[in-house]
Parts: structure tokens; C-alpha cells; sequence
């Protein structure tokens, strides 16, 4: 475990605090880590001399010692750092500092479950490269494990973002009790699932998972950021997104999701490759529905080159029947093949749905996210987490698209996604305070993109 380095005293020389190699990039401006308590918010006052150096360095937490269950600072994360060009002068007047500091965005705080599992594994290094927020926007990871077996594996993670030494990358900190790790977060990427054993039905993945989202929606309702954005990954992911929402009833449940990203973006790579063009010519693509094989990849509405995918491709046959298939069962397929679910194309696939909500969206275009239906413009049923087209002015918020065609072939598929996620829901009415286990009736139908 590496040591917290303490700040200097009034007369050492604040080079000395660059032997990290983090500060030794030419990185942003200095922050001071954040108090993690909302109690302690607000204490770091500006005030001006040498003695309020000795303030500072009170408020910095104890690093974590490998103590499972605390969620804290991670090693070198919890240095605090002057990261201005290397040859400043350390200033004795605080005030001026934190001016210096203010023109800095200020750190957002990100929690990912499932921090220790295969997507958070390429997630975590693009998260803190600056790939997702912005080349200017330092970033806080908080890691999320689901037991002591776990937090061993988490500082694993921790010491390989230390190794990495990413300017923009300001905290680390790793736990597995959700309600310290989720606290004041702004987004929540809930990862971490548990996959399906060996004959376990798929009412039981409902359940065991169900639980994982119920107890991690209530901690966000208790300690997020009130207007966090949650991105729910962990399968079956649109019902997961459900049961969450419904746990915490303080935070908009717009700002839920689940990912269906990367199932967008297979089918913007298989019409590409039909119609003979590049991926960056396709646009438009909605995915309707559950994150399962009852999807429906919506080739009606879909652009390519700007023109109506149906004008380009006239191959009817193909859309209605291989492209629809291919795009629902590539999850299956790559397992068959890779012999676990895909990793790296998920990571990027939740980097680009980030970004959808931080950017705003191109004009004429719109993206795919799994959200709840309640005032959807497209009859379909309320109260459940849908896969729709989305926009957003890149505030992180999102509208539904309106200028669609919903035909006859697009209206019986989302019709049959919808009625499975229907039946999902039953599954879990003990979990959102709707009744009883026992009403869980799901068919063959129901299935992860995964499971075939
Ligand atoms: N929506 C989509 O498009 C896709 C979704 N998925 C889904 O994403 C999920 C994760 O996949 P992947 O990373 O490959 O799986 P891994 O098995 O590699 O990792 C899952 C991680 O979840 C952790 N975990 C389990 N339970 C909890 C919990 N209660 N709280 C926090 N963490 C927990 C596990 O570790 P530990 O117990 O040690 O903490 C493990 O590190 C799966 O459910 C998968 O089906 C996958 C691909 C696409
Ligand atoms: O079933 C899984 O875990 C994999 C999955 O969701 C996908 O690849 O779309």
C-alpha cells in the first residue's frame, strides 16, 4: 500500500512534492482533495498565512490502510498535490491559490460497480485518461466491490490507476458499502452483476440481481448527488434500471438509464457493412426495447450517408430478417466465440453513451438509451425502462425524439419487447413495493443477448 505523502512544512520547498510522478506531468492546476463528509464540506476555508497550512493538512483523511468496508482516498490519491508547472513557487497566501484553483472545472465524482470485473477493467483507464468528460475535466473514481473477498481486488485496480499517472485523475477511493461510496456522486456507472450459474433460472437472475440494484438504488436515494446520472450495465439491465429508479424516489427518474449503447452501435457496424460505406455515415439508429433478444434494431428510421436506409440497402429480405437476428443474438454469438461476454466493445459503448449526455447531439441525429416510459410519445406502456430514441443539449439531461415512423413490421417487435419487459416487472414487484415473487412468469423469450 503506498503511503500518503504529507504536505510540507512551512520550510520545505514544494518541489519536494512533485516526486510523484503524477505531479511531474506538466498537469492542471492544483485542487485541494475534497473533505469526503458533507460535514466537513465547507471547512476549507480561504484564509491567508503559513498557520492555515497546517489547517489543510488536518483535513486530509488517512489513507486507506486495507481495511474492507472503508471507502476511502486510494495511495497516491490521497497526496495532496501542488499540480501547477513544475517550478512554481509555493505560496504562503492560500486565497490566491484557491483563485487559481476556482478557474479549474471542478472535480466530477464518478462511482463504478463492478470495479474490480472485465468492462470496468478498459472503463476505468478511459474514465481517467479524460476520454469521456473532457480533456479539461479532473475526475474522482469511486470504486464500488460487492465483498471483503472483492477489496483486495479493488486496490489491485486502485494501484494500476496509480501506475498510470492521469493528470486529469484526482481521488480514488474503493469500498463495498454503497451508501459511502456513492456519496455526493454525480454519476453512477452500476456495473457489477452477478452472471447466470450453471441451472439458474432466469426468475432467480431477477431476483439475485433485482436485489444488487434495490439496495444500490436506495443508497443513491440516501447519498448522491440529487441529480445523479445513473448508467445501469449489469444484466438484465433495462429491469435492473427499474428497480433502481423505483428504490430511489428522490432522484428524477429520468436520469436513470440502461445501457443499450453498444447494441446501437452493432447495428450502425452491420449496416455499414452491408451498404459498403464507413460507420461514421450511419446515423439515426434507434434500438427499441429490452437489452435482450427481443430488441428491435430500427432500420425504418435509420440514415445512411443521410439518405433512408431502406433506399440504400433494397435488400428487404436482409432487414427485415438478418440484420434484425444479427444485431439480437451478437451478444450470444460473441460469447460462443470469445467464451465470456463482451468487454472492451461494452466499455466504449458506455463511453459513447456518457457522451451523448455531456455533448450535445449533432443535428437531425439522436442516440439509443434504455429509459423510463412514463410520458413516452409512443404509446408504449408507462412504467417500465424502454429502449427509445434519445437527444440532449449535453447537459446530461435527454428529450425523446419525436419525428419517427413507427410502421406495422417496428410495431409488433417493440409490442413483444415490451410485453417481456412487462413480465420482467412482475418478476420483481417484491423489489419496487408491487407484490409477490411468486407472480414471476418468464418465458423462453426472455433472454440475455447472451444466453442461446
Ligand atoms: N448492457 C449491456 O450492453 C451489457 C451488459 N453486460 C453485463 O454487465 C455485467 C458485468 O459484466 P463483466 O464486467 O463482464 O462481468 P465480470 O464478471 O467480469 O464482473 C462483474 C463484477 O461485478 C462484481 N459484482 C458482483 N456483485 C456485485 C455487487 N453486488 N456490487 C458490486 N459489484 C458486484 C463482481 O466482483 P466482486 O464480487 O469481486 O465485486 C465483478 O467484479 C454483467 O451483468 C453482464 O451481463 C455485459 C455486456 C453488455
Ligand atoms: O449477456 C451478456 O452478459 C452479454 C450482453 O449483454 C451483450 O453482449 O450484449
Amino acid at each position: 500500500m503506498a503511503a500518503a505523502a504529507t504536505a510540507p512544512s512551512s520550510s520545505s520547498s514544494p518541489l519536494q512534492l512533485h516526486k510523484h510522478a503524477a505531479a511531474r506531468r506538466s498537469a492542471p492546476a492544483l485542487l485541494l482533495r475534497r473533505p469526503r463528509s458533507r460535514s466537513h464540506r465547507n471547512q476549507l476555508v480561504c484564509s491567508l498565512d503559513a498557520t492555515n497550512r497546517q489547517a489543510v493538512q488536518e483535513e486530509r483523511p488517512a489513507a486507506v490502510n486495507g481495511v474492507a468496508g472503508r471507502t476511502d482516498c486510494y495511495g497516491v490519491f490521497c497526496t495532496t498535490y501542488d499540480l501547477r508547472a513544475v517550478g512554481a513557487r509555493w505560496r504562503t497566501d492560500w486565497c490566491k491559490r484557491d483563485e487559481e484553483t476556482k478557474a479549474w472545472k471542478k472535480v466530477v465524482s464518478v462511482a463504478v460497480s463492478g470495479a474490480a470485473g472485465m468492462i470496468s477493467n478498459h472503463l476505468l483507464f478511459k474514465l481517467a485518461s479524460g476520454q469521456v468528460f473532457g480533456p479539461d475535466q479532473p475526475i474522482a473514481l469511486k470504486l464500488l466491490g460487492s465483498s471483503q473477498r472483492s477489496f483486495q481486488k479493488l486496490e489491485g485496480v486502485a494501484m494500476e490507476l496509480e501506475d498510470s499517472l492521469y493528470p486529469l485523475l484526482r481521488e480514488v477511493s474503493i469500498g463495498i458499502d454503497p451508501y459511502e461510496v456513492f456519496q455526493d456522486v454525480e454519476w453512477a456507472l452500476l456495473i457489477g452483476a452477478k452472471p447466470r450459474g450453471p441451472g439458474m433460472e432466469r426468475a432467480d437472475l431477477l431476483n439475485i440481481n433485482g436485489q444488487i440494484f434495490a439496495q444500490q438504488g436506495k443508497a443513491l436515494n440516501a447519498v448522491a448527488s440529487r441529480n445523479v446520472k445513473v448508467l445501469v450495465v449489469g444484466n438484465p439491465c433495462n429491469t435492473n434500471a427499474l428497480i433502481c429508479l423505483k428504490n430511489a424516489p428522490e432522484i428524477p427518474s429520468k436520469n436513470f438509464h440502461a445501457l443499450t449503447r453498444l447494441d446501437e452501435n452493432r447495428a450502425k457496424c452491420q449496416l455499414a457493412l452491408k451498404a459498403s460505406v464507413f460507420y461514421d455515415k450511419i446515423s439515426n439508429m434507434t434500438i427499441w426495447g429490452n437489452h435482450s433478444t427481443t430488441q428491435v434494431p430500427d432500420f425504418v428510421n435509420a440514415r445512411i450517408d443521410g439518405k433512408p436506409a431502406r433506399q440504400v440497402i433494397r435488400d428487404t429480405k436482409w432487414l427485415h430478417e438478418e440484420f434484425t437476428k444479427t444485431v439480437q443474438k451478437r451478444g450470444g454469438e460473441l460469447i460462443q466465440k470469445r467464451g465470456r461476454s463482451s468487454a472492451p466493445s461494452t466499455a466504449v459503448s458506455i463511453v459513447d453513451a456518457i457522451q451523448s449526455l455531456v455533448n450535445p447531439t449533432p443535428e437531425g441525429d439522436w442516440f439509443s438509451s434504455g429509459v423510463y416510459t412514463n410520458g413516452n410519445p409512443y404509446g408504449i406502456e408507462e412504467d417500465i425502462v424502454f429502449s427509445m430514441p434519445c437527444r440532449s443539449k449535453g447537459d446530461g439531461d435527454y428529450e425523446l425524439v419525436t419525428d419517427v415512423t413507427i410502421d406495422d413490421f417496428l410495431w409488433e417487435r417493440i409490442k413483444k419487447s415490451e410485453a417481456e419487459l412487462l413480465a420482467e416487472k412482475r418478476c420483481v414487484g417484491h423489489l419496487i413495493g408491487e407484490g409477490e415473487e411468486e407472480l414471476c412468469e418468464v418465458t423462453e423469450d426472455t433472454m440475455l443477448p447472451g444466453e442461446q
